[in-house]
């Protein structure tokens, strides 16, 4: 049936769903990419349709209501869900599915790192907090892991601020700096991606500005994925946002037509304001 748009069944236009491949438009590579990707929580399905691709050294947030699946979609991607939920489908990295049990889960986690939404430094001075996986894998030169520290301290935008503390506890810095601080960890051990999960919503908004200018300087050496509730920090800081609903990503796109001209009823609704 042809449905105009004065007919009694036309919805005014809106697409019930409108996944767009943001890398058709940017010819970005792929870096990471889910397919026919479902999580269950015993037998509540809390993903059944969110396969999404994230093109290199952009920034893609997902947003959408509580519990419509964004953590559990993000956390996902480096299989966090393990022995929490049951995950199925393909999670390809660069083109390996890192959901078969073969996968060692480790390994992976070091391309593809996470950042949590309250920051958990170790109970350790900043210095050994950066240096701790890179020790437990054998390196001791200490030329080196002071480089290591220097480098990813200064990449998380936190370098001038510690630079005369390094041997103090990571527990003494504000909540702004450790979130940093977890970040330049998180980038110590020089992964490809990564995930952040609400990283500011524990943070006050002058550490939350520092925080955003980190993640946007950050995307010239790695891809971001980032869950946030904050949909002005979506529209500053993502190149492309995805829509989550009821466990499906309803929209994805470039940020500024899901915030200006989105093609979904429901995520105009929820960037309008009228229900999150
Ligand atoms: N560990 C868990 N065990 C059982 N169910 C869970 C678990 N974590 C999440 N869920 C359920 O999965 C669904 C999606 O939750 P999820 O936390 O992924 O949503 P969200 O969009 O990130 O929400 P929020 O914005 O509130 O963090 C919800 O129904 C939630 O209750």
């Amino acid at each position: 049936m042809l449905i105009s748009p004065s007919s009694p069944y036309s919805n005014g236009g809106w697409l019930e769903r409108n996944i767009v491949d943001p890398s058709l438009k940017g010819q970005q590579p792929i870096v990471l990419e889910t397919k026919q990707l479902h999580v269950y929580y015993g037998d509540n399905e809390a993903i059944h349709e969110g396969d999404l691709k994230f093109p290199e050294h952009r920034i893609s947030a997902l947003i959408g209501p509580s519990g419509s699946g964004k953590s559990t979609y993000l956390r996902s991607l480096n299989r966090m869900n393990d022995g929490i939920a049951r995950v199925t489908g393909e999670i390809l990295y660069r083109g390996v599915d890192i959901n078969r049990p073969e996968i060692d889960v480790y390994k992976m986690r070091r391309r593809i790192g996470m950042v949590f939404q309250r920051p958990n430094p170790f109970s350790k001075s900043i210095y050994d907090n950066i240096t701790f996986a890179l020790k437990r894998r054998g390196v001791t030169d200490k030329r080196k892991l002071d480089e290591v520290v220097e480098t990813s301290l200064k990449q998380a935008a936190i370098w001038d601020e510690v630079k005369d503390k390094l041997k103090k506890s990571a527990l003494a810095l504000s909540g702004g700096q450790q979130q940093r601080l977890c970040i330049a960890r998180a980038v110590a051990i020089k992964p490809d991606i990564l995930l952040l999960d609400e990283p500011a919503s524990a943070l006050d908004p002058v550490s939350t500005s520092k925080l955003e200018e980190t993640l946007l300087q950050l995307k010239e050496d790695y891809t971001i994925v980032i869950v946030t509730h904050n949909m002005q920090q979506a529209a500053r800081i993502s190149d492309y946002t995805a829509f989550f609903n009821m466990g499906r990503a309803l929209e994805y796109d470039e940020t500024s037509q899901i915030f200006t001209s989105p093609k979904v009823q429901l995520t105009n609704n929820y960037v309008a304001g009228d229900f999150g």
